[in-house]
């Protein structure tokens, strides 16, 4: 694409050389010197823990035929200085791949828990409309029936609309991502066109990154800003969960219409009566277009919160009630969210992604209404993230089970010892309650050959992760794998 034309999409400092720029091709963009090839547009962006300025040297060795950056950089390619290469980059990935978004369905979800549980929902709802789908979150990308992996839940601006182009060049209908706080407050969404955004509810999460509850708060909210005024013949729609004490913040940031949800208020979307069973949960929605009976295998009453928030989607998108019920029902569950291991054993393990003190109580909560027997808790906290959850997380574990085993999650960087100290210090050493096994796999096997009948194991904490980072370094480890070998292992001896 010529470079004259693609600057014309974003605001610059400096007065360009217009003949010297239009006579320059760019054959890609790129924001990682390491990525550059000939032809390329670099653009520098400061990070958190390099500056990008500082590899625009090295992206001109690569063959970066010129440089987008925010100050002057000693190169001998032209430098397009700009006011915010945040927006610089997303302005340019936007127009180099044709504004990708414009031309699909895009739903953004937003919130500390949920997210990726109401992906799966909305994947289910919109594939049983027949159209095709796309994913982009934690646990991978999805084009259709194709699975790649994915570093972040919400990746780089760059990274998006170059995959938004894949997915329009594969004729997908409907986008459905995980908006996460880093992504918002990082800009990684700019220039998306989302048609809904969702707010799902907001609990202590981040606060390593947030230095406070209201800015990540605020983080979220430029979600719902991001939807922009209502425009003629186009409807938008914000999807608020109104039972979480955050959401006047969300509702507040938008001009476009609000579908409200809620289980104990009047709301567009409401929940007549609920019913939590062992096998899952029973409910009456009530829309503007009528009630849909839902009975499905998913457990919790946070789950009940996740299917109005993609009924509330639907809703807005016609799908027709018929639809959305069968779509919903037929969905097995999501894979890490409280997946059952099952090899015939007389107690119950539970693997759970609960990361977060407030998921960490909601499932607890759900045991506690599920249990017959002993509850076993085995949990760990995950390091380079949110120290002040750690203890709350423990608390937590402590309530509602008869025997907390604390244990590593992801110590990334830090001393796993010391992240257990943080979770633990202020309990009491003398009761009999909790244990401290650092290793994982020896926590698990220590739950497992002491479960007694109809006990109930929760693995709280990795999920779907199929790694374990100690020291920085990733290690497979599933805490699924790992249990039904233990729990195999156990029947055998
Ligand atoms: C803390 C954080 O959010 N970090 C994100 C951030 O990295 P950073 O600011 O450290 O980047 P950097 O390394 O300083 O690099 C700055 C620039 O220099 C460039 N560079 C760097 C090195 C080089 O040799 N050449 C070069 O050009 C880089 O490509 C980049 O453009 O920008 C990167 C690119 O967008 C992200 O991948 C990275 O996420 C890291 C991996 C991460 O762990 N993030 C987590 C905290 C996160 O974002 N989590 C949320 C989900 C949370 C949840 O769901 O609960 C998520 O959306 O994933
Ligand atoms: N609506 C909800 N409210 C509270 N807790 C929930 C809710 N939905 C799921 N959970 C709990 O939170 C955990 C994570 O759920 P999920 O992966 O769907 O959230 P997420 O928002 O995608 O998380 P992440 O920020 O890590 O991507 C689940 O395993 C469950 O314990
Ligand atoms: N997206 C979250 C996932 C946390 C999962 C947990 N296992 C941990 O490592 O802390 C994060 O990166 O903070
Ligand atoms: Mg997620």
């Amino acid at each position: 694409m010529n470079l004259y034309e693609l600057i014309q999409s974003t605001q610059t400092i400096n007065a360009i050389d217009r003949e010297t720029i239009q006579k320059i091709d760019v054959s890609a963009i790129e924001m990682d010197s390491r990525q550059v090839s000939n032809g390329s547009l670099f653009i520098c962006m400061e990070g958190l823990t390099v500056d990008g300025h500082d590899y625009a040297g090295v992206a001109v060795e690569q063959g970066a035929k010129a440089i987008v950056a925010e100050k002057q950089v000693d190169v001998d390619v032209p430098v397009i200085l700009v006011p915010s290469a945040v927006h610089a980059l997303a302005d340019l990935a936007n127009a180099f791949y044709g504004y990708p978004s414009e031309g699909m369905n895009v739903i953004g979800i937003t919130g500390t828990n949920g997210k990726t549980t109401l992906t799966y929902l909305l994947d289910a709802i919109f594939s049983e409309v027949g159209q095709k789908t796309a994913v982009i979150g934690t646990i991978d990308m999805k084009i259709g029936d194709k699975r790649i992996p994915v570093e972040n839940t919400t990746p780089d601006a760059l990274f998006l609309h170059r995959h938004l182009h894949l997915m329009r060049e594969e004729n997908v209908d409907t986008v459905v991502m995980e908006v996460s706080s880093h992504a918002l407050k990082q800009g990684r969404v700019l220039g998306i066109d989302f048609d809904d955004a969702v707010f799902t509810n907001l609990s202590q999460d981040h606060l390593d990154y947030h230095p406070h509850m209201d800015d990540y708060a605020y983080a979220k909210s430029l979600l719902f800003a991001q939807l922009g005024q209502p425009l003629q013949g186009k409807t938008k729609s914000a999807v608020i969960n109104i039972d979480d004490t955050y959401s006047d913040v969300m509702v507040r940031s938008t001009a476009q219409s609000i579908i409200s949800y809620s289980l104990e208020q009047s709301a567009v979307i409401q929940v007549e009566d609920y019913e939590l069973s062992p096998n899952g949960l029973s409910f009456v929605v009530k829309t503007p277009l009528g009630d849909i009976p839902i009975t499905t295998k998913m457990s919790g009453k946070f789950n009940i919160y996740n299917i109005l928030a993609a009924i509330g989607v639907a809703y807005q998108h016609g799908v027709s009630l018929e639809i959305i019920k069968s779509a919903i029902e037929q969905l097995q569950g999501v894979p890490g969210r409280f997946e059952l291991i099952d090899a015939n054993q007389d107690y119950t393990v539970v693997v759970d992604f609960a990361h977060t003190p407030d998921s960490l109580l909601n499932v607890l909560q759900t045991i506690e209404e599920l249990k017959h027997g002993r509850v076993i808790t085995i949990v760990g906290c995950g390091g380079d993230r949110d120290r002040s959850k750690r203890p709350k997380m423990a608390d937590a574990a402590i309530a509602y089970s008869d025997e907390v085993i604390f244990t590593s999650d992801n110590p990334r960087t830090e001393d796993p010892h010391a992240i257990l100290k943080d979770m633990t210090k202020h309990l009491d050493d003398n009761s009999n309650h909790f244990k401290v096994i650092e290793s994982r796999r020896d926590a698990i096997k220590t739950a497992i050959d002491n479960a007694g009948e109809r006990d109930m194991i929760l693995i709280a904490g990795k999920g779907h992760e199929t790694y374990q980072d100690i020291a920085g370094e990733r290690h497979h480890f599933d805490d699924r794998e790992v249990a039904r070998e233990l729990i195999l292992a156990r029947q055998k001896s």
